[in-house]
């Protein structure tokens, strides 16, 4: 089985004047819940609709499962579940009603099909309720189970978390986690707020503009909104031996600059203060920093500005 579930090759698509994508090589493994995060017209949209046939590239090539020819494409989209922008979900019908019409619509064997989505989505217990009466996650989970019905290997889901409150946001991570984990699914999840991802996603794309400006895994992420002392004194080198010997750790670095970033004693800085100072150094600067994930984004989407 290929590794890929999911590779775009120069990627572009240009409406008119506006390039919605530039060029972007992306790549997905299968097993991975990978979170496409970019703020609103950066490209997202275009780029799943690229994917599922929605849409059109100007010029590049999209490979899914291997497969890039558009015949071969057409089949390879089957293993694939979609849900981007507005579901289309039909207000007076339940949400047994709605996903038996959808199962009849996508032609999708079995009426056991519906009740074993229902389940898996969590909404079972609904009953006679129409679906213009669920609450925005309920609705979520509605187009969660029409992308399911079909058994996909890949799910395509532009947004799901967008408008939700916080406990929304927790049981649609929860559920994504499940199929990820239990089914074997692998996700490509877009959003504009990259903490809604944070504690899902397992790989990272962040686009800006059309432009694919990094890829990164989540562990590479955490490595990067480290969270550190900053310590500026008057002979740096003393200060890194004060903090090897005294406080036991070379969780350090120094910087160009000749400031230390410690990684350990977070919860201590009296002690590592105390520990300087105690030597006779002096200390001009010593703060608790570190980019949190939102901070991280917005610093890379503006270097991407300039770029
Ligand atoms: N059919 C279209 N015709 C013209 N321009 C379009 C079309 N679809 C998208 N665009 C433009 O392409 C750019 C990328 O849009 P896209 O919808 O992919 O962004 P997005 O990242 O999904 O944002 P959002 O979260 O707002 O949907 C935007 O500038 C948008 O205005």
């Amino acid at each position: 089985m290929n590794e890929f579930v999911l590779r775009t090759h120069q990627l572009t698509k240009q409406y008119k004047s506006q390039t919605a994508l530039d060029r972007v090589d992306l790549s997905i493994r299968q097993g991975t819940i990978y979170g496409f995060i970019g703020q609103n017209g950066a490209g997202k949209s275009t780029l799943m609709k690229l994917v599922t046939g929605l849409a059109f590239p100007t010029s590049g090539t999209v490979e899914l499962f291997g497969s890039t020819g558009s015949a071969e494409l057409v089949k390879a989209r089957k293993r694939m579940g979609v849900s981007i922008e507005n579901p289309a979900l039909y207000p007076l019908l339940t949400a047994s009603e709605n996903l038996e019409a959808h199962r009849l619509q996508q032609g999708i064997p079995g009426r056991e099909t519906v009740k074993r989505t229902l389940e898996l989505v969590g909404l079972s217990g609904t009953g006679r309720k129409k679906a213009r009466n669920f609450s925005l996650g309920m609705k979520q989970r509605l187009a969660l189970g029409v992308a399911l019905l079909g058994s996909p290997e890949f799910l395509i889901l532009d947004e799901p978390t967008n408008g939700l409150d916080p406990m929304g946001v927790v049981e649609m991570r929860d559920l994504l986690t499940k199929l990820n984990r239990e089914m074997g699914i692998t996700i490509l999840i877009s959003s504009h707020i990259l903490s809604e991802l944070h504690l899902l996603a397992t790989h990272y794309g962040i686009i800006h503009k059309g432009k694919l400006l990094e890829q990164l895994t989540s562990r590479e992420l955490q490595e990067k909104c480290r969270q550190f002392i900053h310590i500026k004194v008057d002979r740096p080198e003393r200060a890194a031996a004060v903090i090897e010997r005294e406080l036991s750790t070379t969780a350090f670095e120094v910087t160009n600059d000749g400031s230390i970033r410690l990684f350990a004693y977070l919860d201590r800085p009296a002690t590592v203060s105390a520990a300087l100072v105690g030597e006779g150094l002096a200390l001009e600067q010593f703060m608790p920093m570190g980019e949190d994930l939102e901070s991280y984004f917005t610093s890379r989407i503006g270097g991407g500005e300039h770029a």
